[in-house]
């Protein structure tokens, strides 16, 4: 990172990843001259503090981006489709976490990790306007490719099969809070709140709460589809299969995945696990004799993913199967981490 400080503003920045915003751009020193933090007019007027400096949340209006180099954009995708143009227009470059723009044309959709070239690629920079929306993927795709891509390097991943286990926090603070509020009201045998979903969530798991598709397959893991052959480049020809079911645990801030993997060609579990020990972003928890793995709680406020369960796939003779499971912490690599990393590809 160069030392050129940018004028920055956070859209959605009392939400649980507006927020992890704030202690992800201060834990990695993100050069930043002005801040600004916006949210909805309920919490206009409201205050943080980010490196002992007190700061009044705004009401995000089309005014907000003047003067503005680098806008964080959490706040949903009804607000990134509308603002995020306007605060191009005016001169900034958008990081969105929201799904409005992954799987637009000409819309880079990064984990740096992964594909940190589509930055310029695009031709997006600091300073130059009109060209500059870059999405940040969904959580379960990023933390998928977090563990898939060291190894997808060595061997060619040609199908994959995943489950995953979504924390609240996937869901915004409100979940969070009603995950915590089931759990109190359970232990003390008072009647459930339910004003974020429809189901009992404490000590309970259902599918995953997006959008049911005519085909069966909900938006989440459609997500997680379309996704990774954006980032993995394979919108024509040939393409990874891929086939996912997700479901919402009662955990709080890190999802966790089973991932099944067919390969190209042969790669033995030493092979596997030296390329996922060389990878940038990854742990390894693997101790079969301690029958010790990787949890949510080991992932929970680490920048890490940790993968373990690394095995060879018994279904098949040879060596071109693999299991594994990854734990992230779904607000910090998921979320708040990746975008910050991916405005540190701009300075
Ligand atoms: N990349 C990824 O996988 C992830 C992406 N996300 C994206 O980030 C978004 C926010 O997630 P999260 O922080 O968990 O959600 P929260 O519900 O915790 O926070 C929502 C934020 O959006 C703000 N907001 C809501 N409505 C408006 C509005 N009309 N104008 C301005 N600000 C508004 C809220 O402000 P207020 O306090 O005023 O209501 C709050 O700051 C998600 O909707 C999703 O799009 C989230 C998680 C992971
Ligand atoms: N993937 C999040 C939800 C979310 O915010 O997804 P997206 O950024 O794709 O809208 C979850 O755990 O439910």
């Amino acid at each position: 990172m160069s030392s050129q400080a940018l004028n920055v503003a956070i859209v959605g920045a009392t939400g649980a990843v507006g927020q992890e915003f704030l202690q992800v751009l201060d834990e990695r020193q993100f050069p930043i001259a002005e801040l600004k933090l916006l949210a909805s007019a309920r919490s206009a007027g409201k205050t943080t503090t980010f490196k002992g400096k007190t700061y009044t949340v705004e009401e995000l209006t089309k005014d907000s981006f003047k003067n503005v180099d680098l806008a964080l954009f959490s706040a949903g995708g009804s607000i990134s489709k509308k603002f995020a143009p306007i605060a191009v227009e005016s001169g900034a470059v958008v990081v969105d976490n929201s799904s409005a723009f992954r799987m637009a044309d000409g819309i880079p959709l990064v984990v740096p990790e992964v594909n940190p070239e589509a930055v310029k690629e695009a031709g997006i920079k600091i300073g130059n306007p009109g060209v500059g929306i870059i999405a940040n993927p969904n959580c379960s795709t990023i933390i998928m490719l977090m563990a898939v891509n060291p190894l997808h390097k060595v061997a060619g991943v040609k199908r994959m099969v995943v489950s995953t286990y979504q924390a609240a926090s996937g869901a915004g603070a409100a979940a969070m809070a009603e995950l915590e509020q089931q759990s109190r009201e359970v232990l003390e045998g008072k009647p459930v709140t339910m004003d974020i979903f429809p189901f009992q969530y404490a000590f309970n798991l259902f599918s995953h709460n997006s959008d049911m598709k005519p085909n069966g397959y909900n938006q989440e893991e459609l997500k997680m589809v379309h996704e990774t052959h954006k980032i993995w480049n394979q919108v024509n020809g040939d393409q990874t299969a891929i086939t996912t079911t997700c479901v919402r645990v009662p955990v709080m801030r890190a999802h966790a995945e089973s991932i099944n993997l067919e390969f190209e060609k042969s790669i033995t579990e030493e092979e596997a696990i030296a390329a996922l020990e060389g990878a940038a972003g990854v742990s390894l928890i693997n101790d079969r004799e301690a029958n010790r793995f990787p949890t949510p709680l080991d992932a929970s406020f680490k920048d890490d993913c940790y993968v373990g369960r690394v095995r060879r796939d018994i279904s098949r003779s040879d060596n071109k199967g693999l299991d594994l499971f990854v734990c992230g912490d779904q607000i910090r690599k998921g979320a708040a981490l990746n975008a910050v990393q991916i405005a540190e590809l701009l300075v």
